[in-house]
């Protein structure tokens, strides 16, 4: 069963030739906070295409102006100059076109799983019976339909996040942002969290923007990888990741003895301490 968007959004121009795949294009992005010997270039002349299905991971030190993409990418924070588009009309605000899964789940406490997965489109006035089958799809998709009327402290932290994730999806947004979603968890959770999110999004064939300080949870995820450099925030490199498919041949520890996997990821991890970029 698929799910279209039904979102209305704070729509301002057309943007310049785009190809049809672009779902999010920044141009020109650049960002500064403060002024004097107090400024900070946040961004700097950001150009970045996201492709229907692509699977963006982002990396980066710490400052270097990750999150603060995804804010501007998510419509939070209005860049200094240059334009965000998404499926080709600019956008300067929150819209219900990208969805955000943060570090926590910030699911509602008093509501159980199934209503917290629900709230976004019941506020938007889906009627009952096409809400409960949206509700039974995305939970079935991340694994918890025994767990749809359980209060979210009776979850454990990892089933939490995957509410959160079922929660953004069943607001069907063209484009999913998520910050370091799985940060919070311990390393087997995290593990296990890799796994699902991969196989969610092979279903859904959705185009995800994805920040995480870990490099191998980018190889492990990603179609593509974007490293940015600090002072100012820049992208520094892009690769297609090779690995991009192994997992369905293979299991996360298997990938992580491979020879080609150790070296990309000694390769990427100089690119983001090295000065220039790798
Ligand atoms: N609201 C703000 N006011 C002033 N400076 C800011 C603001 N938000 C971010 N910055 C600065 O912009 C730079 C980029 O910050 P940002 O949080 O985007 O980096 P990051 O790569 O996400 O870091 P981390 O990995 O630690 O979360 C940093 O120097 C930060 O101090």
């Amino acid at each position: 069963m698929a799910f279209s968007s039904r979102t209305t959004s704070p729509v301002t121009t057309q943007s310049p030739s785009l190809s049809q795949d672009v779902v999010v294009a920044l141009r020109d992005i650049n960002l500064h906070f403060g002024h004097g010997a107090q400024r900070v270039e946040a961004l700097q002349n950001i150009n970045l295409d996201l492709i229907a299905g692509d699977f963006v991971c982002v990396l980066g030190s710490s400052g270097c102006g990750k999150t603060s993409l995804l804010r501007v990418l998510a419509g939070y924070q209005p860049p200094t100059a240059g334009a965000v588009y998404i499926g080709g009309k600019s956008h300067s605000a929150p819209t219900a076109e990208v969805g955000v899964v943060f570090q926590r789940p910030n699911l509602l406490p008093w509501l159980s799983i199934a209503d917290n997965v629900g709230f976004g489109p019941k506020m938007q006035g889906e009627p009952d019976f096409t809400l409960r089958q949206r509700v039974a799809y995305y939970l079935d998709l991340v694994g918890l339909t025994e767990a749809s009327q359980r209060l979210p402290h009776q979850l454990s932290g990892g089933m939490q996040q995957r509410a959160a994730i079922a929660r953004t999806l069943a607001a069907t947004p063209r484009v999913v942002l998520m910050d370091e979603p799985f940060g919070a968890l311990d390393a087997l959770t995290r593990e296990l969290m890799q796994m699902h999110l991969h196989k969610i999004w092979q279903q859904t064939q959705k185009t995800i923007f994805f920040i995480t300080h870990d490099v191998e949870e980018a190889m492990i995820l990603a179609t593509r990888i974007v490293v940015m450099h600090a002072h100012p925030g820049r992208i520094v490199q892009q690769i297609s990741n090779p690995f991009r498919d192994v997992l369905k041949s293979m299991s996360i520890s298997d990938l992580r003895t491979m020879p080609e996997f150790i070296r990309l990821r000694q390769r990427l991890v100089s690119a983001i301490h090295s000065v220039e970029g790798g």
